[in-house]
Order: structure tokens, then sequence, then C-alpha cells
């Protein structure tokens, strides 16, 4: 089984739906999960102490029915290989043969269920004026209302990537003020240059889902010098330190 998915967190308006939905078209054999997709209804979104509905956490989100989708997804895709095999098709190029998932959301990498899930992880970032510019061209349902950007939008974003950076786990900041265009090329190159080494890496996702921790992947990348692709097995409670990913400093955010 060649599974790789793939995380596009970032912040509201950072332009994550536009490159998922590129991504998704371009990549073959892929499958798309929008957290927003599994927002509470509004009635079960709790309120905070100035009126303010809280959609900004993950308590607004029925995160157990997005995780039953992805494991559902690894399933079928597992299933769908197990088939192929069984009926002695002729074997795809590795990299033809793999089932890519894109999960994109605004609250992705402080979800811990959802951490050793990824192979890699975007984060789109734009500053505070440019998103509260994009924000107020939006209409969510129900619709912002008066302060809430700096309410509550802005503050549990900023709460959300403090956490974040605390345990940061091999993510790659992207500039969501470049172009469109050279966020998704970048992106997609980004994946390709994963795929070069597909072999190598499918080992170490498959020892790790027979049980050895992934920090043992780590290691052995680490020891077979593939540094490209260090940052895929992440092991969040290994101990090990994160190791600073400076593909295209270009692209690289910094707010
Ligand atoms: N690279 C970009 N440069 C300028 N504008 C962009 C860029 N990417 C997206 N946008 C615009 O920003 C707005 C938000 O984009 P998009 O819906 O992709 O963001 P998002 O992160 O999915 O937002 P949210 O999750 O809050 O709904 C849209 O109007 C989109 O056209
Ligand atoms: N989709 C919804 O139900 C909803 C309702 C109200 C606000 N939001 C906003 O969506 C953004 C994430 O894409 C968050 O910033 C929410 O405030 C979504």
């Amino acid at each position: 089984m060649k599974t790789f998915v793939i995380g596009i967190g970032g912040v509201t308006n950072g332009g994550k739906t536009t490159l998922a939905n590129k991504l998704h078209k371009s990549l073959p054999n892929c499958s798309l999960v929008c957290q927003d997709d599994y927002f509470k209804s509004e009635a079960d979104v709790e309120t905070d102490e100035r009126g303010f509905k809280m959609y900004d956490v993950l308590e607004a989100l029925n995160m157990d029915d997005m995780m039953t989708t992805v494991n559902s997804w690894t399933k079928h895709s597992k299933d769908a290989e197990t088939t192929r095999q069984n009926q002695n098709e002729i074997p795809r190029k590795s990299e033809d043969g793999v089932y890519f998932l894109i999960i994109e959301g605004f609250l992705l990498y402080s979800y811990m269920p959802l951490d050793n899930v990824f192979n890699k992880k975007y984060f789109l970032t734009i500053p505070y004026e440019e998103c509260k510019k994009r924000r107020s061209t939006r209409v969510y349902e129900p619709p912002d209302p008066p302060d809430y950007f700096d309410g509550h939008v802005w503050p549990m974003y900023l709460k959300h990537k403090d956490q974040m950076e605390k345990a940061e786990r091999g993510i790659v900041y992207l500039d969501g003020t470049k172009l469109e265009d050279d966020i998704y090329s970048f992106v997609y190159a980004d994946i390709r240059k994963a795929g070069l080494h597909w072999g190598s890496w499918c080992q170490a996702r498959s020892v790790s889902l027979a049980g050895i921790p992934l920090c043992c992947n780590w290691a052995l990348l680490q020891l077979t010098g593939r540094c490209e692709e260090r940052q895929h097995p992440t092991a969040p409670h290994s101990g090990s330190q994160p190791i600073p990913q400076i593909l295209n400093p270009g692209l690289l955010g910094g707010t």
C-alpha cells in the first residue's frame, strides 16, 4: 500500500482551499477532506462571555467524524491495492501507484490524532492586515458579527499557531501573499520530490504501521541520509529536535 497524506493548514483566508483544489485536480488518485465540512451546527457551538460564537476552536468541529473519514480513506486505499494485486495487474511505476489524500483546514496541527497521519505538512500564513481584508469579503453562515475578527478569529489563530510552533514537527510554512500559481508550483514540486525516494519512504511507513515507533524510522532515515524526507516520519513524543526545512526561502511565511 502506498499512501501519501498532505496537510494544507493555515490561517483563515490564507488560500488553503485554493491550493488544495489545485493539488486535488493535478495529483493522480487524489482525495480531499475539508475540515470546514465538519463544523457543528450553530446551536452546538459554544458562545463566549462577549457573546461571540466560538467557531475557531477544535470544539466547534466534529473531529471524530473527520477522523472516521480519514481512516476510511486509508482502509479503502489499502483494499484497492489488494484488489489490484489479486487481479495480477501489471504493477505500475511506484509514483503512479500512490494514493494521495489532501486534508485541508485551519486547525489541523493541534489535533493530535491526525498528527502521525500526515506525510507532509504545509501551513499558509498571511499578515494580519491582509487576513482581515480578505476575511471582510467573505460571508460565512452565520456571518461574522462586528468585531468578530479582532475579538475571536485572530486571537484564536495566534493561540493555535503558538501551540503548533511550540511542538514544531516538520511543518513547511508558505507565504500566502505570493501568487497562487507560484505557491501551487512550489508545493507540487515538493511533493514530487518526496516521491523520488518513494521505495524507502513506504518501507519506513509500513514499519511504523507494524507497531515500531516512528522515531525508529526517523533514525533510519537519518542513517540512510535521505535528508529530503527527514520531516515525514514525525514523532511528536520522540523527543527528537525539530529539523528546520528551508526548501524555498522565497515562499517561507514569516507571520
Ligand atoms: N495567493 C493568493 N493571493 C491572493 N489572494 C488569494 C490567494 N489565494 C487565495 N486568495 C484569495 O483569498 C480568499 C481566501 O482564499 P481561500 O478560500 O482559498 O482561503 P482559505 O484559507 O481556504 O479560507 P477559509 O478556510 O477561511 O475559508 C479568496 O478570495 C481567494 O481568492
Ligand atoms: N462553516 C461554518 O459553519 C462556519 C461558520 C462560521 C464561521 N466559520 C469560519 O470558518 C473559518 C474556517 O474556515 C473559521 O475562521 C470560522 O470562523 C465557519
